[in-house]
């Protein structure tokens, strides 16, 4: 199994309780992931807080753009010392290879760099709306390959396609997954779900877990009954 795979997500409005939080969790148990909504309010700074206080950063600003402002945006991420970061799978190729080589300098460095596929809330009708005939599964796939054909490291996927695509793309190429669930938590928003063991025994690398975690009565508590339900 990988070394903690327990990736807390992090969606906070206030700086406060975000480094509340993290203040009562364990570097030990697992790394955090900071997306859009905390690094538009809170810039920079944060992943500075929260490397202080000794955990890995997943940077979570999923890039999809030209391929030069995207290899600059990784670069940018690299600069701030970061786990992993990602780009959208749809914005190609040739942006997925800009922001490889973009990483080369950094050496072992570099952040890890993965890939979204399809995100956990699209519906095989809202792709369709895009333009994508094939089911949300078969379009995984597809960009899945061209991300491991670019040379990243792994993708974002759904638990429930992790077995299929560990298979077809090998143990090397990492799975992050989010919809996870410990048994009895409160699905929320998140519509097909699994348990860490179930999500791991299927394929996943890392498990991205937020709610189950934050809004719990006692975080860490939360926490370590998870690490102790894979370990
Ligand atoms: O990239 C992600 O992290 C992500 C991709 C996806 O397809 N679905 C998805 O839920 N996520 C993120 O995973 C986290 C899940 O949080 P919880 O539903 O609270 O466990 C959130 O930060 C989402 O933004």
């Amino acid at each position: 199994m990988t070394n903690k795979p327990i990736l807390v997500a992090l969606d906070y409005d206030n700086r406060n309780d975000a480094l509340q939080l993290i203040d009562k969790l364990d570097p030990n148990m697992c790394r955090l992931k900071v997306g859009k909504e905390m690094f538009t309010l809170f810039g920079p700074q944060i992943v500075t807080d929260i490397h202080s206080r000794g955990f890995d950063l997943f940077l979570d600003l999923k890039f999809h753009d030209i391929p030069n402002t995207v290899a600059k945006a990784v670069s940018a991420a690299a600069e701030l010392g970061v786990w992993m970061t990602n780009v959208h799978a749809s914005g190609g190729l040739a942006m997925m290879e800009a922001a490889k080589r973009a990483l080369e300098q950094y050496g072992d460095k570099a952040p890890l760099l993965i890939a979204v596929t399809v995100l956990t809330s699209m519906s095989d009708d809202e792709l369709q709306l895009l333009g994508v005939n094939v089911p949300a599964a078969e379009h995984v796939q597809r960009l899945a390959a061209l991300t491991q054909r670019a040379g990243l490291d792994g993708v974002v996927c759904s638990a429930q396609e992790a077995s299929l695509l560990k298979e077809k793309f090998g143990h090397e190429f990492k799975l992050i997954t989010p919809g996870i669930r410990p048994i009895g938590s409160d699905k929320g928003d998140q519509h097909r779900v699994m348990t860490p063991p179930q999500a791991l025994a299927a394929g996943s690398d890392y498990l991205v877990i937020g709610r189950p975690i934050t809004k719990a009565f006692d975080p860490l508590k939360a926490l370590q009954e998870i690490h102790q339900s894979i370990a």
